[in-house]
Formats: C-alpha cells, sequence, structure tokens
C-alpha cells in the first residue's frame, strides 16, 4: 500500500494512525487526514505524525489505496454521499464505525465497491488492538491482505462473519473503556485505604499487564486463575464475597450485551433512515 486515508481524525483515526507509522508499515507522507472542519486537529496531527491534513478531495483520493472511514457511525452517510464521486472502482474502503452495515454503506456509495468493516479499538496506539474484521464479495485476495496486514500491525487480527461484529463491538471494541472504569474503582479504593496514587497506578497497571499474560500463555481458565488467587478462608473470598453480593459479574453481562444490542439497533436506525431518504444528521466540532 502506497497511500492511506482517513475521513474523521478523531480518537481511533489517531490511534490507528499512531501504531501503523510507529510500527513502519507506512510514513506519515503516505497518510492522508481530513475531518469536518476541524483545521487545529489536523495541523496538531501534521505536527505529531508527519501526515497530510487537507479538505481537497482530489488530493485526498489521488492514488489512494484505502480510504478509512472513521467518522461517528451517523456521519457516515452524509460522508460517503459527499465523496462518493471521488471513489475509484480500485479503492478499497476499510469503515471502522460501529453498527453500520456493508449494505448501508453500498447503498451510501450508490455504486459497487470493494469494503470491509472493521472494529478496532483504542489500544491500536499501543500496537495492543483487538480487531475483528468482515468484508463484501468485492474485496479481492490482496485487498484483504492489505486490511489485514494494516490491523496485524496495530494487534490482533479476525476474520468473522459480518452478524459478528456487534458483538464484537460490545466486547472488545468498547472493552478497552470497561477495563478503565475498573482501574477507576480501584485508584480510588487503594487511595481510600491508604496508597498514594502513584503507586497505586503502579501497582494496578502491573497486575493487569501479569494477569493478562496469564490469560495469554496459561492453559487455565480464568476461573481456574482467579482460584489459584483465592485462598480458602482469605483476602480475596473476602473481596469476591462484596462483588457477588453487588451482582458485579452480572452487571458486566448485562453490560457487554446491552452494548452489542445498542450496536445492533445503531445500525438498523441509520440503515432504515438512509433507506427513508431523508437526509442524515450531521455533527459540526
Ligand atoms: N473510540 C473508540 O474506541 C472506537 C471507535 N470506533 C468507531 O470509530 C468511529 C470514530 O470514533 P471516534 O474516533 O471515537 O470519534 P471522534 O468523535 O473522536 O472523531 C470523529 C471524527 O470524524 C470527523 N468527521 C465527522 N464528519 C466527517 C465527514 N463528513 N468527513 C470527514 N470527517 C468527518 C470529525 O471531524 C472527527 O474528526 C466511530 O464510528 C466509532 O464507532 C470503533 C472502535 C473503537
Ligand atoms: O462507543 C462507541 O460507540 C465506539 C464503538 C466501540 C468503541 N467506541
Amino acid at each position: 500500500m502506497k497511500k492511506l486515508v482517513f475521513f474523521g481524525a478523531g480518537s481511533m483515526a489517531e490511534a490507528l494512525m499512531s501504531g501503523i507509522i510507529e510500527n513502519g508499515l507506512l510514513k506519515g507522507s503516505q497518510i492522508w487526514v481530513t475531518n469536518r472542519n476541524n483545521q487545529k486537529k489536523l495541523k496538531q496531527l501534521e505536527q505529531t505524525y508527519g501526515i497530510n491534513g487537507s479538505y481537497d478531495y482530489n488530493e485526498l483520493f489521488a492514488d489512494a489505496d484505502a480510504v478509512i472511514l472513521a467518522m461517528k457511525p451517523k456521519d457516515a452517510a452524509g460522508a460517503i454521499n459527499e465523496f462518493k464521486s471521488f471513489l475509484r472502482d480500485d479503492i478499497l474502503l476499510i469503515s471502522v464505525l460501529a453498527g453500520v452495515s456493508l449494505e448501508t454503506m453500498e447503498q451510501a456509495a450508490e455504486k459497487p465497491l470493494a469494503i470491509i468493516r472493521a472494529m478496532p479499538n483504542t489500544s491500536a496506539a499501543v500496537s495492543r488492538s483487538a480487531t475483528a474484521i468482515a468484508g463484501n464479495q468485492r474485496v479481492t485476495e490482496a485487498q484483504k491482505r492489505i486490511a489485514q496486514k494494516l490491523f496485524d500491525t496495530v494487534g490482533f487480527t479476525a476474520f468473522v462473519q459480518e452478524e459478528q461484529l456487534d458483538a464484537v463491538t460490545g466486547l472488545s471494541g468498547s472493552g478497552p473503556a470497561y477495563i478503565y472504569y475498573l482501574v477507576e474503582a480501584m485508584e480510588k479504593s487503594a487511595v481510600e485505604i491508604g496508597l498514594e496514587q502513584k503507586l497505586a497506578k503502579d501497582l494496578i497497571v502491573q497486575t493487569l499487564i501479569g494477569a493478562a499474560a496469564m490469560m495469554a500463555t496459561s492453559e487455565k481458565t480464568p476461573e481456574e486463575l482467579r482460584l489459584q488467587v483465592t485462598s480458602p478462608g482469605g483476602t480475596t473470598e473476602a473481596g469476591i464475597a462484596i462483588l457477588e453480593k453487588h451482582g458485579v459479574q452480572e452487571a458486566f453481562i448485562s453490560c457487554i450485551k446491552e452494548a452489542a444490542n445498542h450496536s445492533r439497533k445503531m445500525g438498523e436506525a441509520l440503515s432504515s433512515e438512509l433507506g427513508s431518504g431523508k437526509q442524515p444528521i450531521k455533527l459540526s466540532e
């Protein structure tokens, strides 16, 4: 791949471009980025990563191999409508948008296109994304390899059926936020039980890295690993009894199901909005 274009310059686009550049897959000069109207943000990305910011569609699409859609889902149909006349047949469209189906994007483009739908997460910024991808019939083997290489560069990639992507979104797309939420609670409690904030953060981060490494390398299930920590009559047992009392595991299960369901509902709403011919709502920054 020689030229990659990002439509959207928010958290997810920045996580991907920084991981791609950091790992040497592409140079900053091979990456082009546009957003709705935040010139300051484009300047900042240019300075940080040496990428090219532009609002000129001729310039953005010229010789582009792939275009990554990274705006909010509700801005997608409007964006595709704006740039569809610039899309050549041989450009690969890669969407990271939650919920928006391949069919909705094909309808918005109003022409046959090779489209890959991906669900990465923001850990792409540190080359640790968990990404699942699905493509439409027009995606060639060469384009599949381009997408796989791109997401392998920033972490782990799995090919899935498109129907599974809402579940992936609820699980690992949103997943980092659940972990940060948990860590917020760990940090608050650490301070309340007398630990200094910096020390608490170091201990928590190393605990997460260690637990993740155990799960990645051990044959044991998470439950078996948990039981190894839980001495009968000990501290862990006392702590987990409180989590059980508050239904924390059930809460996490409901959380992930709700996020997956929300992804599906967002997709359905956008698809029927497009079908009704209603102009999609546009956000401005
Ligand atoms: N933030 C995350 O952890 C993840 C986000 N995603 C998906 O990535 C997409 C972007 O999410 P964030 O980066 O969090 O959003 P964000 O709000 O940080 O960024 C959205 C960007 O899209 C731009 N934009 C809006 N309309 C545009 C248009 N017509 N043309 C070009 N750019 C336009 C905005 O100017 C902004 O730069 C969403 O669809 C989300 O579902 C997927 C996986 C994880
Ligand atoms: O919250 C969201 O909608 C996006 C999709 C997955 C993570 N962030």
